[in-house]
């Protein structure tokens, strides 16, 4: 098909050839039979067809649409839809060329500190040992000067949407999410890999009732030092100030003190948080949070959750002790601490998983083929064999439907059609009903998740609404990393650099702010050092 026969369409079709989304042969083929059809289509027309019949995602569509064609294929990874932005990046639904399987890929900002072989490093660590507890980091890379990490996606909602949602958990659901999580440390710790970044939101409950851990690699990679750290220290910042509800006395006074022990303490902050609805200390500044954990004891579990036994409160006690020596051994011995906790979880909706199948369900990318057997790693807990899964909280994070696709489109479309688009223009175009759903990588919003739309939520045993302050503090949105290395030759997609001037003077703010912060905490500590 030659330029002028694409009618208004034209600047569309370039772009979409450019993305690399399609190969050109079945898009022209495609595109061809839809202008004979409707000589006078506009782009958003033909946009919304090649949705429609499964070619583009609704998210693909309107990137092109908004001209933003540039990195919507990372290395082997095409993306899909966004899922959401944390603290150091945007992160994407995506499924990979290699294997069709789909993956959560995390996007740094351009221009952002690097280290590649540090990461390959992490990435190897990985794939010597497997737990269904654990969502390994499986890839990195550098594309269009883009920095990506890649994990598989894994399917539920975390353990924050939950409590926010459902309030506080019963004892032996959260005992249990505890004991996998623990589970999952153990053998990842006896592979000398520690989390770094245990939180509410980084434990996925999958709809077979398997809590998994997320971001696993990035807590070792912001403490790797071999004379640059992966990420700009703007990226740790924000990283660590995201965590601070969680973060251990001692990585708090150094932050690249992070250790399985650190984990532990984490962990408890992450049970407290389930048994009781709120963060152990939910009041007050960064700093004021910083000291607590250095000093305070947090409010006593009985007094937020009275049904809560009391030596369930006092594993919880000794994870959260200030120095690393009063808490637990290893992770293998909280597991035999809690085991008396777990009661009887035959009664559970959605039943309870086998821990010690190597399956795993709630991952859309499956095991990684090659893998050596999931070790024995001493745990004790023999739970029930799940009699089912229920499979409704997976609903939006399934695999993309079959779709019609044309002969040789390389991207599968998951999305349903959305309905006609009143909106012409190439700058303004949203796909009906996705207005607000995808952020960009330099918006300072937090987009929403590819969670189950919370009025789906699997129905969990709760013990009714939270009582007192909201069960978590809404994040605020994260800061963006300020670009501090230019990688030359690359050409940056415009979807990545935009607003990317708007966010420099709030950088500037924000260094500020976390140098006060450790002014300030080495202030507290000296003047209470002095007075004694
Ligand atoms: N492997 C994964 N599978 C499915 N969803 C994921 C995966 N990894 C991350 N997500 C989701 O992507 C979103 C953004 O994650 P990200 O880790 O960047 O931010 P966060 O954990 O919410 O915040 P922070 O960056 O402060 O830790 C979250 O909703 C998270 O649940």
């Amino acid at each position: 098909m030659v330029t002028s026969d694409l009618g208004a369409c034209e600047w569309f079709v370039w772009d979409l050839r450019r993305s690399g989304l399609i190969d050109r042969g079945p898009l022209d083929q495609i595109v061809s039979e839809f202008l004979r059809r409707n000589p006078r289509a506009e782009a958003p027309a033909l946009a919304e067809f090649l949705v429609d019949q499964g070619t583009l995602t609704a998210f693909q569509a309107e990137r092109i649409l908004n001209g933003k064609s540039q990195g919507l294929v990372l290395g082997p990874y095409v993306l899909l839809d966004a899922i959401g932005a944390g603290s150091m990046g945007q992160v994407y639904k995506a499924t990979s060329k290699n294997d069709n399987n789909l993956y959560a890929v995390k996007v740094l900002p351009r221009r952002s500190m690097w280290n590649v072989r540090l990461a390959r490093r992490q990435v190897r660590s990985f794939s010597t040992f497997s737990h269904p507890a654990v969502v390994p980091f499986v890839d990195v890379g550098t594309a269009g000067g883009l920095h990506y990490l890649a994990w598989p996606l894994a399917e539920g909602h975390t353990l924050e949407s939950i409590v926010q949602q459902q309030g506080k958990l019963e004892p032996n659901l959260a005992a249990m999410y505890a004991v996998q999580v623990a589970q999952g440390l153990t053998l990842a710790h006896q592979n000398n890999l520690f989390h770094g970044l245990v939180k509410p939101s980084n434990i996925m409950i999958g709809p077979d009732n398997q809590a998994r851990i997320l971001d696993f690699g990035i807590g070792s990679l912001l403490v790797e030092n071999e004379g640059e750290s992966l990420v700009d220290t703007m990226s740790t910042a924000n990283t660590l100030t995201s965590g601070l509800d969680c973060a251990s006395p001692e990585s708090i006074m150094e932050p690249t003190n992070r250790t399985p022990a650190g984990d532990q303490y984490s962990l408890g902050c992450v049970l407290y948080y389930a048994l009781t609805g709120r963060v152990p200390f939910p009041e007050g500044s960064a700093v004021e949070k910083m000291m607590a954990h250095q000093t305070k004891t947090p409010m006593p579990i009985v007094e937020l959750a009275p049904d809560v036994p009391a030596g369930l409160a006092d594993v919880v006690m000794r994870l959260m002790a200030k120095t690393a020596e009063e808490r637990f051994t290893g992770c293998d011995e909280l597991v035999e601490a809690l085991e008396p906790f777990l009661g009887d979880l035959s009664r559970m909706p959605g039943g309870v998983p086998n821990t010690h199948s190597g399956a795993r369900p709630g991952l859309s990318s499956g095991a990684r083929p090659g893998l050596a057997p999931r070790s024995n790693h001493g745990t004790k807990v023999t739970l029930p064999t799940r009699s089912g899964t229920t499979g409704a909280a997976a609903a939006d994070r399934g695999r993309p439907s079959p779709a019609p696709a044309a002969p040789n489109v390389r991207t599968p479309n998951p999305q349903p059609a959305r309905g006609p688009s009143a909106v012409p223009s190439r700058a303004s175009f949203q796909l009906p009903g996705l207005a607000d759903e995808v952020a960009d990588t330099g918006s300072t919003a937090r987009a929403p998740t590819t969670e189950t739309p919370r009025a789906a939520l699997p129905k969990l045993p709760t013990r009714g609404a939270t009582t007192g302050k909201p069960a978590a503090q809404p994040k605020s949105p994260a800061p963006q990393l300020e670009p501090v290395e230019e990688h030359e030759g690359e050409e940056a997609p415009a979807w990545a650099t935009e607003a990317g001037e708007e966010k420099k003077a709030n950088t500037g703010v924000i260094i500020i702010a976390v140098v006060a912060i450790v002014l300030m905490v080495a202030a507290y500590f000296g003047a209470t050092m002095l007075m004694k």
